[in-house]
């Protein structure tokens, strides 16, 4: 039987994911990387140990189904997006650890550059607010902090990549010739890539000091890019990248103007297909390109970026410790009727969309002493909620459209807590499609579109189909007093930072 690998380099973890025809799993293979915190605020990856964890998955993913090289057809790349990496092309060694997208060490840049040029000047041109979160920034700190980096990078040998550029860097070859591109999705992410010329922009690359000498080459989404010499793929074309949101979006078969899904991971991360027009938004969402096909117009999106939502859970687990596991959440939320009274505002990186405010910081509001680690368990789900909903009318005042139903996928969809008081809020059908891997499904659905494994996205679509759907069902005065809730608590998080 003919596959497709895919290749789904995440915030927290590496998977490798082996895909049939119809979109079938047939092998899989998963490992954590370490979450580094160097200071409040900071947060690094090891490229080594993920480079090193690469290689495993897809080792791992191999041998445990016994697939044979010849029946491997392309691999497809996806990532998290906007983490920054800066590596020497002649030893293959990195400057500083990745910069992880959630960090804010480049707060004091954002408010400088907005008081110096404006926020509106980089969204004209990127589609993207200043934030914290995109690579440009976090490059231009590197350049600053990293000595002897700047004359390395003008001289072309210090280059950067998102975690894609990386992992495709590595696999084509690395010191030995490997190929330092990335595709328009990943690019779009960076502040750095005018939306709609898709090249990188020459007057922010000069207004932030950034050579072009050390940018990847950008690509569409799905076409041949190179073959991979390194074990155990070798011989196999890499022939998709899209950054993790789009490769859901993709995955989703959310090919039309006016489809949405909604990915509830790390973050959680809503997108909606608007075609081939890019529309600016008004109401805090960004701008962002969805997916290029080969000989294709390219397709833009709105995005509703939150960065925290999954992170919260692991947060309780890890620094609170009052869950042993992820899913233990869902036990301790459903040992109590409802939140308590208790918000909890995960603004732990200052609040993404639809608020863009980076002096914000996390906080429990409405604490008394009835509250109980259920309550808060509670008030940690509901915030993805609260959140989801807060992106959502701002997609449907940008995009004039609304809603009728919304498609979710990622780890925390599991949850059915969740997903029931999700619909609750947003008043619409909630949906889980069978397959809830869509990130590593639409890297492989790219790279299987580029070499003929599928013909065209309509083969996709019969691959497409409900697991359940979760309907609103709670009064409307409720409802209306969470949401009040949670908009105090929005109040409280905001300005903490000086
Ligand atoms: N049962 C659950 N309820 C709520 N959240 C969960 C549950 N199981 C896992 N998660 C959360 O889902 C996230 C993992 O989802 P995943 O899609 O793998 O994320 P990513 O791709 O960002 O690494 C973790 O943050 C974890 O805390
Ligand atoms: O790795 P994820 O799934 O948390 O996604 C991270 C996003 O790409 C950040 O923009």
């Amino acid at each position: 039987m003919k596959l497709i690998a895919s290749i789904d380099q995440g915030t927290t973890s590496t998977r490798c994911i082996f895909f049939d025809k119809k979109g079938q799993i047939v092998s899989v293979a998963q490992k954590e990387h370490k979450q580094i915190y160097p200071q409040p605020g900071w947060v690094e990856h090891d490229s080594s140990e993920i480079w090193q964890n690469t290689q495993e998955v897809i080792a791992q993913a191999r041998i445990k189904k016994q697939i044979k090289i010849e029946n491997v057809e392309a691999c497809g790349i996806t990532n998290q997006r906007e983490t920054t990496l800066v590596w020497n092309k002649r030893t293959g060694k990195p400057y500083y650890n990745a910069i992880v997208w959630q960090d804010t060490r480049v707060g004091k840049r954002v408010d400088e550059l907005e008081k110096e040029i404006g926020s509106a000047w980089f969204r004209d041109k990127t589609g993207l607010p200043l934030a914290t979160y995109f690579s440009g920034l976090k490059i231009q700190w590197l350049l600053e902090n990293v000595e002897g980096l700047r004359a390395d990078a003008e001289k072309g040998d210090a280059i950067f990549g998102n975690m894609d550029s990386f992992v495709v860097w590595n696999l084509t070859g690395g010191i030995h010739g490997g190929i330092h591109l990335t595709d328009v999705t990943n690019a779009s992410r960076t502040q750095l890539m005018d939306l709609k010329t898709l090249a990188w922009d020459a007057e922010i690359l000069e207004k932030l000091n950034i050579p072009l000498a050390m940018l990847p080459a950008i690509k569409p989404s799905s076409m041949v890019y190179g073959q991979i010499v390194s074990e155990p793929l070798a011989g196999v074309p890499v022939a998709g990248i899209l950054g993790d949101q789009q490769a859901a979006l993709v995955g989703q078969t959310c090919f039309k103007p006016g489809e949405a899904k909604n990915t509830y991971g790390t973050g959680c991360f809503m997108l909606l297909n608007t075609g081939t027009k890019a529309i600016p938004s008004k109401y805090g969402l960004l701008t962002t390109v969805a997916y290029q096909f080969e000989n294709q117009p390219v397709h833009y999106a709105l995005e509703g970026s939150v960065a925290i939502a999954g992170a919260l859970v692991q947060w309780l687990r890890d620094n609170l410790g009052i869950i042993k596991n992820s899913s233990d959440i869902q036990t301790l939320a459903a040992s109590v009727d409802d939140n308590g009274g208790a918000y909890f505002v995960p603004a732990f990186s200052g609040l993404y969309a639809p608020y863009w405010e980076n002096s914000a910081r996390g906080v429990i509001a409405g604490l008394t002493r009835y509250v109980t680690k259920g309550h808060i368990a509670r008030a940690a789900l509901e915030a993805t909620a609260y959140q989801t909903l807060d992106v959502l009318e701002a997609m449907e005042k940008d995009a004039e459209i609304e809603l009728s139903s919304l498609r979710v996928d990622g780890g925390m969809v599991v949850n059915e807590l969740l997903m029931q008081f999700q619909s609750d809020m947003l008043k619409v059908p909630v949906i889980r499609p069978q397959m809830i891997e869509t990130t590593a499904l639409g890297a492989a659905y790219a790279a299987g579109l580029a070499v003929g494994y599928w013909k065209n996205t309509d083969d996709l679509l019969e691959n497409w189909g409900i697991d359940k759907q979760w309907e609103p069902n709670m009064q409307e005065t409720q409802r209306d007093g969470y949401r009040a809730g949670w908009k105090k608590a929005i109040e409280r998080s905001k300005n903490w930072e000086d």
